[in-house]
């Protein structure tokens, strides 16, 4: 099985191209394989698996597998890297804005290109972050309203979580200081907190200003990632419920920056930030 390994500011993923004749077998062969795949002592390492299958309704369709073997509904620095993956191979160099498949519907990726002609950053349409608790889904909050700072007990803590969904779950909490946060500790506990009946990706957020935050995440599926475009986003709009932050934040996670923009015009939230190759190579596992 050939594979592409990409990263989008530090979270890595092995890419496996099922575009071709062979692609049902090869999507069925990494979904397989996804935790031998990923395992960074004896398969190829990653934070997980993305399939780049032809879409049903559109050219093309992302599918995303944690390295637990659990799929995932979205992944924000995924899609860029898939966005990259396609334009690099010539697909869809003609189109301003190419439409994905996503667990989280229909989404739109727009490339600029470097000066070597290939990808170098990706803005993606995210859509409309999802707040009606039962959607998240949580079990937190009443009716339609949105989870803004309820408590919950976790790892011998009180925390005070708001819950977002960018297609995936999210449970934002804001620290003083991250950099010294145990989210070791405490990211496995909220993960699989009876709140969060599908498992939540947990952030850790310290604002520094207005425009600006520090962020680590635990993920769903995957421990501590240098980043997670998904949960940026969330983390921006959580910023906002909470008024800790307007709506275009310079988010910095552990493996670099992400532009996030929730628009007030359209209730989307926008993410930008860099997509990059690493190595190819043959699994033979
Ligand atoms: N790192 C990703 C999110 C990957 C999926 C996540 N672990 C989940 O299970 O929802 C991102 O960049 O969004």
């Amino acid at each position: 099985m050939q594979f592409t390994k990409m990263h989008g500011i530090g979270n890595d993923f092995i890419m496996v191209d099922c575009l071709g004749e062979d692609g049902r077998a090869l999507a069925q062969q990494a979904r397989a394989q996804a935790v031998a795949l990923c395992d960074r002592k004896f398969g190829i390492g990653g934070d997980g698996v993305i399939l780049v299958l032809p879409g049903e309704t559109v050219a093309y369709q992302m599918r995303m597998l944690n390295p637990d073997g659990s799929e995932a509904e979205m992944c924000g620095n995924g899609i860029r890297c898939f966005a990259k993956f396609l334009y690099d191979r010539g697909h869809g160099k003609d189109q301003a804005e190419l439409p994905v498949e996503t667990g989280a519907g229909l989404l739109h990726v727009a490339v600029q290109a470097g000066a070597d002609g290939k990808a170098a950053t990706v803005r993606v349409d995210m859509g409309e972050p999802v707040l009606i608790p039962a959607l998240v889904p949580t079990t937190l909050g009443e009716g339609e309203s949105p989870v803004v700072s309820l408590p919950i007990e976790a790892a011998g803590r009180t925390l005070l979580v708001t819950a977002v969904s960018m297609g995936n779950p999210h449970a934002v909490i804001f620290v003083d200081n991250v950099k010294d946060y145990p989210l070791e500790q405490v990211g496995p506990f909220v993960e699989s907190h009876a709140a969060f009946p599908k498992r939540t990706n947990t952030e850790f957020i310290e604002v520094i200003s207005e425009n600006e935050t520090k962020f680590r995440v635990w993920e769903r599926g995957a421990a501590e990632t240098l980043a997670c475009g998904t949960g940026a986003c969330a983390s921006v709009v959580a910023g906002v419920l909470n008024g800790k932050t307007g709506r275009r934040v310079l988010v910095h996670l552990p493996g670099g920056d992400l532009d996030i923009e929730w628009s007030e015009a359209d209730n989307h939230v926008y993410m930008t930030g860099a997509a990059a190759d690493v190595f190819e190579g043959n699994w033979v596992g």
